[in-house]
């Protein structure tokens, strides 16, 4: 695909945080300006219009930086956004979300599709042989986005070697705990409040970044 998307910061949008479009492209270009490996667009309602606008300026958006747009639970908006051109934009698919055998089918070889593992090598070892480019696992903290999801120990990250894809690693997240995935194995760190429930996303994801290339994780507060 050309960009470096293995390692690093991986934003998530959320409908509540990031309730219109000005708010939403604004806060994801401050984002995408301070350094991110992925962009997410989660939008859970069911509101498809909004979803199509959305997603196609995303998609503008993220190609400017360079930066792979991974839409979540939705193959056919992102066969829609690959009609339209835009091959740098991906899929992200939990275990209710459809067959990943046949979204990779559909969307071809070249194309990012994430699973959710929860905390299981079993779902892990699955997702990789039908095709997946990384492993989601989590949550790892309490999550206010997502309270309900299954909780994880970050041991399964360690474990999730084996399989030679990048790990994600999800669930409450931020800046204070993120060294325990990060040292656990995590080569993607997801966030959706660690990052959209922030002031000064700019400065929030540079910082976040600078964190994330200090292995010690020691002495950083700024
Ligand atoms: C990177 C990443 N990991 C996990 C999820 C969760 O997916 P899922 O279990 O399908 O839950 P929803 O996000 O659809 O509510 C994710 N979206 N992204
Ligand atoms: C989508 C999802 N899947 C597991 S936890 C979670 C929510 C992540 O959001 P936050 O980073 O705010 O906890
Ligand atoms: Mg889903």
């Amino acid at each position: 695909m050309g960009f470096r998307w293995t390692q690093g910061l991986y934003a998530i949008t959320d409908e509540t945080l990031l309730p219109d479009d000005p708010t939403l492209l604004s806060a994801c270009e401050q984002a995408l300006q301070g350094g991110l490996a992925l962009l997410q667009y989660r939008d859970k309602s069911a509101d498809g219009p909004k979803r199509w606008r959305q997603a196609q300026a995303l998609a503008a958006l993220c190609r400017g930086y360079g930066v792979p747009l991974i839409i979540n639970d939705d193959l056919e908006l992102t066969c829609r956004l690959q009609q339209k051109g835009h091959r740098h934009v991906g899929l992200h698919l939990g275990q209710e979300d459809g067959a990943l055998s046949d979204a990779r089918k559909r969307l071809g070889e070249q194309v990012i599709i994430g699973a959710t593992c929860h905390d299981r090598l079993d779902l892990a070892e699955q997702a990789a042989r039908e095709g997946a480019s990384y492993l989601a696992f989590g949550r790892f903290f309490t999550s206010s986005t997502k309270p309900g999801a299954p909780p994880a120990d970050p041991c399964c990250l360690r474990k999730a070697a084996r399989f030679g894809l990048p790990r994600v690693a999800i669930g409450g997240i931020n800046g204070e705990n993120m060294s325990v995935v990060k040292e656990a194995g995590a080569d993607l760190i997801a966030m959706v409040s660690g990052i959209f429930g922030q002031e000064n996303l700019k400065s929030c994801v540079e910082r976040l970044n600078r964190r994330l290339d200090n292995r010690t994780f020691a002495n950083d507060h700024g």
